[in-house]
């Protein structure tokens, strides 16, 4: 493992306790819940938005008020088919339980390589580790793929990464439109900023089990660097939790329901009308947990901003212009900072 810290899967395997890197300190996020109160986020059939144009008044209004509370939502009726999705979580599972060493294969290159197997970053002593693997991999441009960090085991596996990723941009790029024209902007506003050579990443996480499963958590709060993040939750185990006014709340997890999570990018762009959600995840004391994340980030060095027709004397201007985002939002969430305060105006 990078920095010879441990592995978290091989100090479960062990049955060690989590070391001192690993416990979460009382923050302004407050201490581990496992059990908080269900989020009533709403959920949204797709093709209901889709089928009829304009769009169903009544599901219109889900999407409307789940942006602006919430930042989140339940979205069904989005055409991949369930026995595929229950594929991509059976490959994501046998990859983490592979032994270590042939993960090892697909580790990042460097301590501050943000694709490959591993865990943490680290930025600073103080960091509070979270109780997790993962493998991060940049799938578009293709021009910028990492082949060498794709796994070519289990089998099916590469097959997964070249076309589940097609099948949610799909989606991500109606989402889009879909959202610009809820607020009444030209269809395009959101998807000409993120650009032709937008990155689309792949997130697969594995949380094993936990023996104090009080004292870690799986992923410290963060809110998404992306524009959207579309999550695929294992389906027996939940674990995520979305805060809101500073509670936490259980995400449920419904059979072939994927999670739309709003990204800070979004809430830039749409310069605060769309909120980006605070989510963190607990771990379980007997079973793993896995879960799939594609998100969408503006091209590199494109500068993001709020959309001008969203900007007026009632609603000014919240956030300054950015480029690179994902960088700064990073680092922060390590340093258990809030990314999106640091370009408010
Ligand atoms: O594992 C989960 O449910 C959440 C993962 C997540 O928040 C992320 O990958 O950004
Ligand atoms: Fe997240």
């Amino acid at each position: 493992m990078a920095l010879g810290l441990k592995n978290v899967h091989k100090m479960f395997l062990q049955g060690s306790k989590p070391p001192p890197r690993y416990i979460v300190k009382e923050s302004k996020f407050g201490l581990v819940d496992r059990s908080p109160p269900l989020a009533p986020i709403p959920t949204i059939n797709l093709s209901l938005l889709l089928s009829s144009s304009p769009a169903p008044d009544e599901e219109l209004e889900k999407l409307r008020s789940a942006l602006d509370s919430w930042g989140c939502f339940l979205m069904t009726g989005h055409g991949i088919p369930p026995s595929y999705l229950k594929k991509v979580l059976n490959a994501t599972k046998e990859f983490f339980e592979l032994p270590i060493e042939q993960k090892e294969k697909y580790s990042r290159r460097s301590s501050n390589d943000g694709e490959g197997y591993g865990g943490d970053i680290i930025f600073s002593e103080k960091q509070v580790l979270d109780w997790s693997n993962r493998l991060a991999l940049k799938l578009l441009p293709e021009d910028q793929r990492r082949l060498e960090l794709w796994p070519e085991i289990p089998d099916g596996f590469r097959e997964i990464l070249h076309d589940y990723p097609v099948k949610i941009k799909g989606i991500l790029d109606l989402l889009f439109k879909i959202m610009a024209k809820l607020l009444k902007l030209e269809e395009d506003s959101f998807l000409n900023q993120f650009g032709e050579r937008a990155l689309l990443l792949a997130r697969f996480n594995f949380y094993p089990p936990c023996r104090n499963p009080n004292e870690v958590l799986g992923l410290k709060p963060h809110s998404d660097k992306s524009g959207v993040t579309i999550l695929l939750q294992d389906d027996e185990v939940e674990g995520l939790q979305i805060s809101k006014d500073h509670e936490w709340f259980k995400v449920p997890v419904v059979p072939h329901a994927l999670v739309v999570n709003i990204g800070d990018q979004m809430q830039i762009m749409s310069n605060g009308i769309i909120k980006s959600p605070v989510h963190r995840v607990v771990v379980n004391p007997e079973k793993l947990r896995v879960s799939v994340s594609i998100s969408n980030e503006a091209e590199q060095d494109k500068e993001i901003g709020p959309v001008p027709e969203l900007v007026d004397e009632k609603r000014p201007r919240l956030y300054r212009n950015v480029k690179n985002y994902g960088a700064i939002n990073l680092e922060c969430f390590q340093k258990g900072e809030v990314a999106i305060e640091t370009v408010r105006i």
